[in-house]
């Protein structure tokens, strides 16, 4: 039987790349590509189909911003599919981004350059809003749409004939110091991006506890700095052409600037098919590209303990039955 995968934010950078990357590996698999604009997921189904000809390509619309849209495309996947055996939960903002030039020259010279270019702590802010739901933007998109969506569709990736994988896309922005359990939706601070990635972390190893007996299994990815449409959002595009000798200089330092949604999408691709039992619950994967330009995949502790993570699934379980009284009064 075709393996079904489900993709979030299919349609562009590192979701699009990862969509290429497997049809290359194993072209017998049912792609859905999950979207919130139907327009650039068919726009991203052709490019795909161009260069893989007998793919089996669907596409569903489901914007993770807006909880009635993940009801909405929640339905349809049960409705279509028996089992899903691959949820990589991509989809991704990171709104109004600014640079701390200050910080940055001040970083250069400091003995933490290295962390600084790994992890660009300390160099950006965003702006977040609320949305339609009352919901923080950047926590609604990165981590509750999809958090909804899981339990959406549980019934089709929990099942007892073989593990169903859910893989996130988190970041090496995510930090400890961005996060707080009391405000965890980042209402008061300008690092919703950093707080959001390391729910994304928290999250995972809860879902771990509670799902693995049904049979679904959660990992984290961080695919490196990559330029796509988030980077553009950041400094333009003709910026980063214009600096790219330079990037490619800092890849000799870090790892962690993989830099193309190509190489940024190694850690997801290593994922697929990879034996749950081999998975630690507590690591995330690393995409990572070296000076050379080869790609190789690092794991790594989270830095987390167990305790916040137990506790944050619980402020997202009463979080869950709050919206869905609010959407099913
Ligand atoms: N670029 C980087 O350096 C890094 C990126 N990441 C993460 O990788 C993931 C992919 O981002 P990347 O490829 O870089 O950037 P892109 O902007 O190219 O891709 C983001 C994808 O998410 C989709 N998306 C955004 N908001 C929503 C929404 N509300 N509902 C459904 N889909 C949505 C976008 O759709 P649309 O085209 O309609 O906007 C797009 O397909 C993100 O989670 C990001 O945080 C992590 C580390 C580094
Ligand atoms: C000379 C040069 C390379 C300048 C760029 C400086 C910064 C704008 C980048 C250095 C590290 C980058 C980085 C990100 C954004 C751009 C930088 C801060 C991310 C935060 C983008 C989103 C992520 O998820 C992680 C990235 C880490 C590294």
């Amino acid at each position: 039987m075709r393996k079904v995968v489900v993709i979030t934010g299919a349609n562009s950078g590192i979701g699009l790349a990862l969509c290429e990357r497997l049809l290359s590996k194993d072209d017998q698999i049912h792609l859905c590509l999950a979207c919130r604009n139907l327009q650039r997921a068919e726009n991203a189904r052709t490019a795909l189909m161009t260069s893989h000809p007998s793919a089996d390509i669907g596409i569903v619309q489901i914007d993770v911003g807006s909880i009635k849209s993940v009801l909405r495309g929640a339905k349809e996947l049960r409705e279509r599919y028996k089992r899903i055996d691959y949820l990589y939960l991509n989809a991704g903002i990171m709104p109004n981004p600014r640079i701390s030039f200050k910080a940055l020259i001040t970083g250069l010279f400091s003995s933490k350059v290295i962390s600084m270019f790994a992890t660009g702590e300390g160099l950006l802010t965003q702006e977040d809003k609320v949305t339609e739901d009352g919901l923080q933007e950047v926590f609604e998109t990165n981590i509750f749409g999809h958090f909804m969506l899981i339990r959406e569709i549980e019934p089709v990736l929990c099942h007892a004939d073989g593990p169903s994988q859910l893989i996130w896309t988190s970041s090496s922005n995510a930090r400890r110091s961005a996060f707080s359990l009391t405000d965890y939706q980042h209402v008061n601070g300008q690092e919703s991006y950093s707080s959001s990635k390391y729910a994304m972390d928290l999250l995972s190893v809860a879902l771990n506890k509670h799902y693995n007996q049904q049979g679904m299994f959660s990992s984290v990815v961080c695919p490196g700095f990559v330029l796509t449409n988030l980077a553009y959002g950041i400094l333009p595009q003709f910026i980063w052409m214009f600096i790219m000798p330079i990037m490619w200089l800092v890849r000799l330092l870090t790892n962690t600037f993989t830099l193309s949604p190509y190489n940024g999408a190694e850690a997801l691709l290593w994922l697929f098919g990879r034996k749950v039992e081999s998975l630690d619950s507590l690591v995330k994967y690393h995409s990572c590209t070296s000076g050379l330009g080869n790609n190789y995949v690092q794991s790594s502790k989270m830095d987390l303990e167990e305790e916040s993570s137990d506790l944050f699934y619980q402020k997202i379980l009463d979080l869950e039955k709050e919206v869905r009284k609010k959407t099913n009064p």
